[in-house]
């Protein structure tokens, strides 16, 4: 896993049970576990803390090795300076001393071992002043070393080097026995259905768009769609813009123009037909199905996109009727049939084990939707609850379609970009279901997309 998938697991955690203190309790028992099975006891630990989760986990860890060790914390920017309530409450319900930066120097040369509590997966570029300076000092400081989870600033250009690294859940992408030193993974509790489930906490794998890039950067999506039912094309192509790519073209026929373009100025619109069809290139994704219909026009159109574009492609709607799976293999295609769309590709049942063989056996992404949304590459399998009974209403599957494409094109893998557009795609239908219950129309849904991305739901 990597730094995301952990930040992702403790939000959606978080979600569900309220807040993530049993997590930090675990955490800090596994420190304190670890430190009783290397450490002799009576000897001298300094637990240096920053001021977020990290911290706490390190906090936590000083409460359990208090009776048998003489331990002291160090807060870098005291207790006003911790960020969330986790730590906080840590702090609070830790009984032994604790000590400001001032005493940094004191504490490293009178302690054996320093448990590096500064930074988890929650650090943000380099560390900033005065973190290098400490951090330098525990380098230089000659003692054993133990990281909380991860060396503070790993993956940056200055780090801890621990000796040992306690590590949550699963190891980090990158870590190995020269950065982390001799690592040891705990299992810190997270419940096997947190793992699997789609949640909020998938909003951390969206990029944030650098202040210094430039139109084109920020994903680039091209739609072919509403050959024969428009309203497809414009629920699908405003569902991709309102995830925030800089650019969404829509390819569809000349007579949809004046239906599509009053939806969004913002489109960009490629009219065409068997004889001509635009350059695919420079599409960082591209969502192929909603709307076409099953004439053999739309057919050739879908056969020439799906043979001719070869980034990320998303099939859905008509494209199960018109295209099999053998034409799309190893090309880690997203697809996001219902049931019946599934088995007209597949010519299999709607099953779960049907969609993880089927996965597995083409190289694709498939995002199986029903009232669980099973998401699968054929090796992992996330669950998407949520959702309510108006979302079967007609455009609920364009509007899906679209904001994964949309996701997609931030270059966010297939299956996160699948994972998360099943979840936006409920939440949206659910937010509309607070205002207006069953009355909510697919425009509703359309607009919640914004407030979702922006994190205000
Ligand atoms: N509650 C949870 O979310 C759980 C998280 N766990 C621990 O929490 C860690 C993640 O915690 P957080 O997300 O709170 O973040 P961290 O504790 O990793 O650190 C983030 C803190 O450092 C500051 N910071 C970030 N980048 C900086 C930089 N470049 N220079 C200076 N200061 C910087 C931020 O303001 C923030 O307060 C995990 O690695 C793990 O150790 C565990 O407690 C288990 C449960
Ligand atoms: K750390």
């Amino acid at each position: 896993m990597d730094y995301l998938d952990e930040k992702s697991m403790d939000i959606n955690y978080a979600s569900t049970y309220g807040d993530t203190y049993k997590l930090m309790k675990q955490a800090g028992k596994s420190i304190s576990d670890f430190v009783e099975h290397t450490i002799p006891p009576g000897k001298s630990i300094a637990i240096i803390c920053g001021t977020g989760n990290n911290a706490g986990d390190g906090i936590c860890s000083g409460e359990y090795l208090l009776k048998k060790y003489n331990v002291s914390v160090l807060l870098i920017k005291d207790v006003k300076g911790l960020k969330t309530q986790e730590t906080r409450r840590a702090i609070n319900d830790y009984n032994g001393a604790y000590y400001p930066l001032s005493s940094l120097d004191e504490l490293i040369s009178r302690s054996d071992i320093i448990i590096d509590a500064i930074f988890g997966v929650g650090i943000n570029g380099d560390p900033r002043k005065p973190y290098i300076e400490i951090i330098e000092k525990i380098n230089n400081s000659g003692k054993t070393i133990i990281s909380v989870d991860v060396p503070s600033g790993f993956q940056t250009n200055i780090q801890v080097k621990p000796d040992y690294t306690v590590t949550f859940t699963d190891i980090k992408t990158g870590m190995n026995r020269e950065n982390s030193g001799k690592i040891t993974v705990s299992d810190i509790g997270i419940p096997e259905q947190i793992k699997s489930a789609v949640g909020p906490g998938d909003m951390v794998y969206m990029p944030i768009s650098a202040p210094e890039s430039h139109k084109g950067m920020n994903g680039t999506v091209g739609i072919l769609a509403g050959w024969e039912f428009p309203g497809a094309a414009v629920m699908s192509s405003l569902s991709a813009y309102n995830v925030g790519p800089d650019l969404v073209k829509v390819f569809t026929n000349e007579v949809n123009r004046s239906i599509i373009m009053p939806y969004n100025p913002g489109l960009m619109f490629y009219p065409v037909n068997g004889k001509n069809f635009p350059a695919l290139s420079g599409l960082n994704s591209m969502l192929i199905g909603p709307g076409m219909g099953k004439s053999k026009e739309a057919e050739d159109l879908i056969k020439y996109a799906v043979k001719n574009y070869n980034g990320q492609l998303i099939l859905d709607a008509d494209a199960f009727k018109l295209i099999t799976p053998s034409e799309v293999k190893d090309r880690n295609a997203i697809i996001t049939p219902h049931s019946m769309e599934f088995t007209a590709f597949t010519g299999l049942e709607p099953t779960e084990e049907n969609a993880v063989e089927t996965a597995k056996k083409y190289g694709l992404i498939i995002l199986l939707k029903g009232s669980k949304d099973i998401i699968t590459d054929g090796v992992n399998i996330r669950y998407s609850y949520g959702g309510n009974s108006r979302m079967t209403m007609g455009g609920t599957g364009d509007v899906l379609a679209g904001i994964v494409a949309g996701i997609a094109s931030r270059k966010v893998s297939p299956l996160r970009s699948a994972s998360l557009g099943s979840f936006i795609n409920k939440k949206c239908g659910d937010i509309a279901f607070e205002k207006f219950g069953s009355y909510y129309g697919i425009m509703d849904m359309i607009d919640n997309i914004k407030i979702i991305m922006h994190n205000k739901f």
